[in-house]
Formats: structure tokens, sequence, C-alpha cells
């Protein structure tokens, strides 16, 4: 069976079976009115499809897009999507072909050094040398919770527009607020998708809150009950350019009246929304993996980061699927911030997976916690320290993953 399968690269030709791929494999009903976004989004010559014969069994794809790395840049991000195999062909290997193919293909084009992707299961992607690179936080805060006395809210009301008035001033902030590490660029295209709104019996369309330096994308879901508070708040993004807009826009968010909670799912595990109420534990907070790296280059990857700790210490990497990566590496970083990466035959102070140095190349992940779980192993005593101050960042990463 396996002898009949072939990978190659997509055209557009292939666009609507590669959606029949995807529909049966995400357990979904096709969507009429998501195919022509789904279509200026997603580009078909970067997707990898299996055939079974004639018939497309399996996809992978990339996006081109930026990621803003430590030092405030943005750095090419292939980011990964659109992985599926039908139901009827799995766990016969057509994902790690693709996935072989995918990443050997960028290494062959010097395409990104950096992969990346959300997992729609943590078991999956770790094998392929992928790791949680940044977290999420789901915070739930129950309606009317109340700021410490000293939080600035500002004098600027915080005022609904309607989603084409909004629109551009959303654009116009967030691009302003891409310095964050764990970015995305998000380009018009990406913005559709991402606000694209299906409508539903138990829920109200976006709403858009803005403020001269921030913006609130976010739904009512209804509840049951005739009187009671029961609707629920649900947010799909919070920006803002400072601390008083932020508390500005949490605080009109949490004081909607008919509401029982406002529910953040996608927020940055360090929000200032813990620190504004005077009972912190009022915000119940769950935090889970988001954005998954995968070091496509290390010599060209790691290099594009800026450090925060001068550093010169040798590593021996592992990496059974892109062996381009796989033994020893000398890193320097000087006194800026600069990193220079070479191959070397000097022994190593420390061995690590290529996963683990992408779980710490945005600074969310310490190299120290990955020693504490027999990730990296040291050979050489402070070393794991020395390299771990270099990898730290000034905030927690965040990626709103928007594909
Ligand atoms: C960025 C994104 O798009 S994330 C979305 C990923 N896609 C989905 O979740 C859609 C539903 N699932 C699927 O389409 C498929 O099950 C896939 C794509 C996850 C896996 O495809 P398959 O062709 O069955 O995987 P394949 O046979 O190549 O398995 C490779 C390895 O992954 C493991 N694996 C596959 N699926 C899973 C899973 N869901 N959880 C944990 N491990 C898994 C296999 O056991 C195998 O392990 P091994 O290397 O130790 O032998």
């Amino acid at each position: 069976m396996t002898s009949e399968l072939s990978v190659r690269e997509l055209t557009d030709d292939d666009f609507t079976e590669n959606l029949a791929v995807l529909v049966s494999a995400f357990l979904k009903d096709p969507d009429p009115d998501r195919e022509p976004l789904l279509r200026r989004v997603l580009e078909l010559e970067r997707h990898h499809g299996v055939f079974d014969g004639a018939e497309q069994v399996g996809s992978c794809g990339v996006m081109t897009r930026t990621l803003t790395v430590p030092g405030g840049e943005p750095r090419p991000l292939a980011a990964i999507t659109h992985v599926g195999v039908k139901p009827g062909h799995r766990r016969r290997g057509i994902m790690r072909m693709m996935m072989r193919a995918q990443l050997h293909a960028l290494h062959e084009a010097g395409a990104e050094p950096v992969a990346g992707l959300e997992a729609s299961e943590a078991g999956i992607y770790g094998r392929y040398g992928y790791a949680p690179a940044t977290e999420w936080a789901d915070i739930r805060v129950p309606r009317g919770a109340e700021f410490r006395a000293d939080v600035d809210t500002g004098p600027d009301p915080v005022r609904e527009a309607p989603r084409e008035d909004a629109l551009p001033r959303l654009r116009e902030l967030h691009d302003r607020a891409a310095g964050r590490v764990g970015w995305l660029d998000r380009g018009a295209p990406v913005w559709d998708l991402w606000l694209a709104d299906t409508p539903r019996a138990d829920r109200t369309a976006y709403r858009f809150a803005t403020h001269p330096r921030g913006y609130a994308v976010y739904r009512l879901l209804h509840g049951e009950g005739r009187r009671e508070a029961r609707a629920r708040v649900e947010v799909l993004e919070i920006q803002s350019l400072d601390a008083v807009a932020a508390a500005a826009l949490w605080r009109y968010l949490l004081d909607i009246d008919l509401v029982s909670e406002v529910q953040w799912f996608g927020a940055a595990v360090d929000d200032p929304i813990r620190w504004f109420l005077a009972d912190p534990r009022r915000a119940r907070v769950e935090v889970e993996d988001a954005l998954w790296l995968r070091i496509v280059d290390l010599d060209r990857a790691l290099p594009a980061r800026a450090y925060a700790a001068e550093a010169d210490v040798v590593f021996q990497v592992s990496d059974r699927l892109c062996p381009w990566n796989a033994g020893r590496w000398r890193m320097a970083v000087d006194a800026d911030g600069r990193a220079e990466v070479r191959r070397t035959d000097a022994e190593p102070a420390l061995s690590l997976d290529i996963s683990a140095l992408a779980a710490a190349y945005l600074g969310g992940t310490t190299l120290t916690a990955l020693a504490a779980a027999g990730l990296v192993s040291e050979h050489r005593r402070g070393s794991v320290r020395a390299l771990t101050r270099a990898f730290l960042a000034d905030r927690s990463p965040h990626c709103l993953i928007d594909f």
C-alpha cells in the first residue's frame, strides 16, 4: 500500500481537492463562505501533498510570514498550516513524509530558517523537532471585578465602532504594537480570515471597542435564562500601546451590562489584568502551549535574534530529521548581543536536541528549565546558566496565532 504513495508540491489547480482533504481531516463541513478567504491566504505552491495514485490524501503548507524575535526585528517565518491526512490513510507515515519533504525543501531553497505552527494536538510535533516557544493564557474574570484604586484608566473613552470604521484603526494600532516578541505580521488577507464571522444563533457578531491607543475585538455568547446576567464576553484580541489603554479596555469589557464574565483564550501569560485587579485571584488563569517553533537552519536562525548577555559556548546538537543541524557548534555572543555561530571540533560544554533551541528561541522557556527536565545535558559546569542568560527576553513572548 505504502509503495503507491507519492509526495509533490501542489499548484493552484489542486486547491479544491486540497480543501476536501482538510475538511475531512479536521472533521468539518465544507464552508463555501470561507473558501475565497482561504484562497487568498493560502499559498498552494508552498504546499506539499501526498497522493495515493491520483487521489490527494495528505496536505501540509507553508505561508510566508514574519515573526518578531528578541531585539524587536521581524524575521522570516515559515508558518506551517493545513496539515492533515484523510482519516482512511492515517498511521501509514504520510505525515512523516510531508514533514520531511517540507523541512528539506525549506533548507534546500535557503528559505525561512525557522518554521512555526499551532499544534492541534500537543503530542504530534515534538518528534519533528518542534517545541512550544510561546504560551497562551486562558483568562476568565467575573463582570465588575474591581481594579486597584490607583489603576489609571485615563481620560479617553472607549467607544464601540462599526466594523468598517474600526478596521483601518485596528490595522494601524496592530502594526504599531508589533514590536512584541512572538508577534506575526498580519497582511490584509490574514485580517479578513481572522475576523471572518459566521452568523450563529448562540453568539453575536464581532464587536469593536476602540481607544486612541488600543482596541478590543470581542463577541457576546448568549446564555440561557430570561433575566439573569447570562451572556459572556469572549475576547478575540486586546491590543494596547500602553498601560492606561490596556486598563481602559479591560475596564470597559468588565463593565458591560447583562454579562457574567469576560474570557480571553489567547492572552499573553503576563497580561496586565492580574496586576490591575484589587484581588488578583478573581482572574482564573490556565496556561497552554501556543506557537511551536522548529529551527530549520541553526546557523542562520540563531544569529537572526539579539541576545541578552555575552556568551561563548560550544554545544552538541542532535537532529535526526534535519542532519545539517547536527554536530558541534560554537556560539559567541558579543557585548551588543550579536551572535556568531560556527561549526567547531572543540569539546562541547553541553548537549541538546534541536527542539530545545526552538523552545528557548524567543526567550519564553529557559534552558535551565529544559535542563531540569533532562532535555539539556551539561558537561561543563556553568555553561547552561551562561547560555540561559544569553537567551533571555525582556517579556514573555506572545503570539496570537492567526493561521
Ligand atoms: C499546523 C497544523 O495544521 S496542526 C493540525 C494537525 N492535523 C490534525 O490534527 C488533523 C487530524 N489529524 C490528522 O490529519 C493526522 O492524524 C495527522 C496529520 C496528525 C497525522 O498523520 P498520519 O499520516 O497519521 O501520521 P504518521 O503516520 O506519519 O505518524 C507519524 C508519527 O506521528 C504519530 N502521530 C500521528 N498522529 C498523532 C496524534 N494525533 N497524536 C500523537 N501522535 C500522533 C504517529 O503515531 C507516528 O509516530 P512515530 O513516529 O512514533 O511512529
